[in-house]
């Protein structure tokens, strides 16, 4: 029989692959067995040198491994001391998406046990950095990529996933990745990075996420002229070509994995951002992280900051750098809380909070010409141009800066903050690192010590004047891997603002004494599963008593049943 003929190399070739021209058509058939050689590259079931000598007998594994058997612990250690010898980041990023791909569980292990150290490797900053260079580092698809070319097929296109209980979806459509711009498809990196958080940080199962890119084009000429660029090469796609291929997926996304799957919008422009979560928050479980998880996130430190600056949050006044998703999604849960606290109307408790775009102060001469999301912040005043100019007319007690341009807090802007505040809040929420309005070392040096600081990508700890300071992180990750957890332990149907409120209150009462007495208004990460198990039972408490949770009877305590429902990356034992 020819198909079994050796001719080209093959013992035994059934299918007739080794012995086809490069012209002739083959079926690309697989059959899997959780065994041997397949056992050693299946990511899911790989323990690598941990598996047992007993395992090793009983899984057709002897010889297929060095004689070596050592821990999940020692094999830790092992890779920890290898990324700390990558003198490049995205070295140690290409690292961790490699041990990824590999061994699942080792990865979540280390990811979890050395979370402080981890996050900036494979989250912010240096995931801006992969995203940017992800044509020339793609190895093997870590995700869905939904472009125009499926139009009309995207409910297929979700049934080749391998994974069918799906419970999470990240989904980008790569216009504004960090403050980096239109990165197209390459922003893949992002629901990648923010999905391996979910199962770190909230303890989601990996199977059960779901990383997408849709692909629409893109306006980066960089891009389009890239070589090794791994998107379409055309414009992106506007109107109503656009509208109806994130119609479409909004549609297949329900009926493939039911109403109880959370998506995720993550990093969209803002020109398709605010309507796409207006549309399908009516309809689906969706959750815009950079409209409703920045403002979450930024609340509760802003609650944690007034212990140690002291006023009630209506006492306060704010001015943003930026009124885009993150700036009005903050500025909106600020005024919704004051409101709450005050028993005013939003209307009236919005008065007390500023935003500065790219033209200047919002105010109410601009109306006419602003986007609609920027109208409610359209106070009464008269036009300022620049931000310094802003600053020293409104008199901010807290600054935040929203607006993805790096170094916008300039000496000036911060002195003017000190010089009117005994402790200004300072808040450089722009990621990665280079898009920072300021970094911690100036926000010390320029307050004389006083800043209350935190920002979104990490900055090391600073030496001033013979006092360490240690600056927080504030990043939407401290919310959404917790928030997300509530979500799916309630089997919640629809995001409603009080349970944005009721994560942001669970993150700020985590902030310890010891957290304020270092001047931090975030508790460290390296406690990120109690924190989010904790989060997670305030959003769900919330759903519950909304009455849009759909688990029942509610779990008695749900902090402890939101801990038990966590995913653990430790090794099973193999029959
Ligand atoms: N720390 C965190 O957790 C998060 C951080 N971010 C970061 O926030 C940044 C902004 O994100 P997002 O709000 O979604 O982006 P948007 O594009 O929606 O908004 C950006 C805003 O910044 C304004 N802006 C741009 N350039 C200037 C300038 N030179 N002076 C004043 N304002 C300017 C824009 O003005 P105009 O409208 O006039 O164009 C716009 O209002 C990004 O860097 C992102 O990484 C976002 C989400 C979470
Ligand atoms: C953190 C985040 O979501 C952003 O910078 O877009
Ligand atoms: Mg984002």
């Amino acid at each position: 029989m020819e198909g079994n003929s050796n001719a080209c190399g093959g013992v035994r070739d059934p299918y007739g692959e080794d012995c086809a021209t490069e012209e002739q058509l083959v079926t690309p058939w697989t059959f899997s067995v959780a065994s041997g050689y397949t056992l050693l590259r299946d990511p899911r079931h790989n323990k690598g040198l941990a598996f047992t000598e007993k395992e090793r007998d009983a899984h057709y594994l002897r010889g297929l491994l060095p004689p070596v058997c050592i821990t999940q612990e020692r094999q830790e250690k092992k890779i920890m001391h290898n990324l700390r010898n990558y003198q490049v980041p995205l070295q140690r990023y290409m690292a961790m998406m490699d041990l990824q791909e590999r061994n699942q569980r080792l990865f979540y292990k280390l990811l979890i046990d050395n979370v402080e150290e981890l996050l900036p490797v494979v989250y912010t900053p240096t995931v801006g950095e992969a995203c940017q260079k992800y044509g020339c580092i793609y190895r093997r698809p870590q995700g869905l990529y939904i472009s125009l070319k499926e139009k009309g097929k995207i409910l297929e296109v979700l049934k080749n996933w391998p994974e069918k209980n799906i419970q999470v979806i990240v989904v980008t459509d790569g216009e504004r990745i960090l403050g980096l711009g239109d990165l197209g498809t390459q922003g893949m990196g992002i629901p990648v990075g923010k999905l391996a958080l979910y199962t770190a940080l909230g303890g989601i199962r990996p199977s059960s996420c779901l990383p997408i890119t849709i692909d629409v084009g893109t306006n980066n000429e960089t891009l389009l002229n890239e070589e090794f660029y791994i998107g379409l090469r055309q414009k992106r796609a506007t109107g109503k070509e656009y509208a109806d291929l994130l119609h479409e997926f909004m549609i297949s996304v329900k009926q493939n994995y039911g109403e109880r799957v959370l998506v995720q919008f993550e990093d969209f422009a803002n020109h398709n951002a605010f309507e796409l979560l207006s549309k399908y928050s009516k309809t689906h479980l969706v959750f815009n992280d950079d409209i409703q998880g920045t403002a979450s996130v930024v609340l509760a430190g802003v609650v944690a900051a007034l212990k140690l600056v002291g006023g009630a949050l209506a006492e306060h006044t704010f001015l943003f750098l930026g009124a885009g998703e993150a700036g009005t999604g903050i500025a909106e849960l600020i005024a919704l809380e004051i409101s709450k606290q005050i028993k005013a109307p939003v209307e009236e408790t919005r008065k007390k909070i500023w935003l500065v775009d790219s033209k200047g102060l919002i105010v109410s001469s601009r109306k006419e010409s602003l986007q609609h999301f920027k109208k409610p912040w359209a106070h009464e005043h008269e036009p300022i141009k620049h931000l310094v100019d802003a600053v020293k007319t409104i008199k901010p007690t807290v600054l935040v800066g929203s607006s993805g341009v790096g170094r916008a807090f300039t000496k000036e802007v911060i002195e003017a903050m000190a010089s009117f505040n005994e402790k200004p809040i300072i808040l450089a929420l722009s990621n990665p690192t280079s898009q920072s309005e300021c970094t911690a070392e100036e926000a010390y040096t320029w307050t004389q010590g006083r800043a209350i600081f935190a920002s979104g990508s990490p900055f090391d700890p600073v030496e001033y004047e013979g006092k360490t300071f240690v600056p927080g992180q504030a990043n939407n990750a401290y919310i959404f891997p917790g928030f997300g957890l509530g979500l799916i332990i309630a089997g919640a149907i629809r995001v409603h603002d009080d349970m944005l409120i009721a994560a942001s209150e669970a993150l700020a009462n985590q902030v310890s004494e010891e957290n304020f007495e270092k001047g931090l208004i975030y508790p460290p990460f390296s406690n990120i599963r109690k924190i989010s198990a904790n989060i997670a039972a305030n959003v769900a408490a919330k759903a519950y008593e909304l009455g849009l949770a759909s688990h029942l009877p509610r779990p008695a305590n749900l902090v402890k049943y939101a801990e038990s429902c966590m995913y653990s990356p430790v090794y099973r034992t193999y029959r």
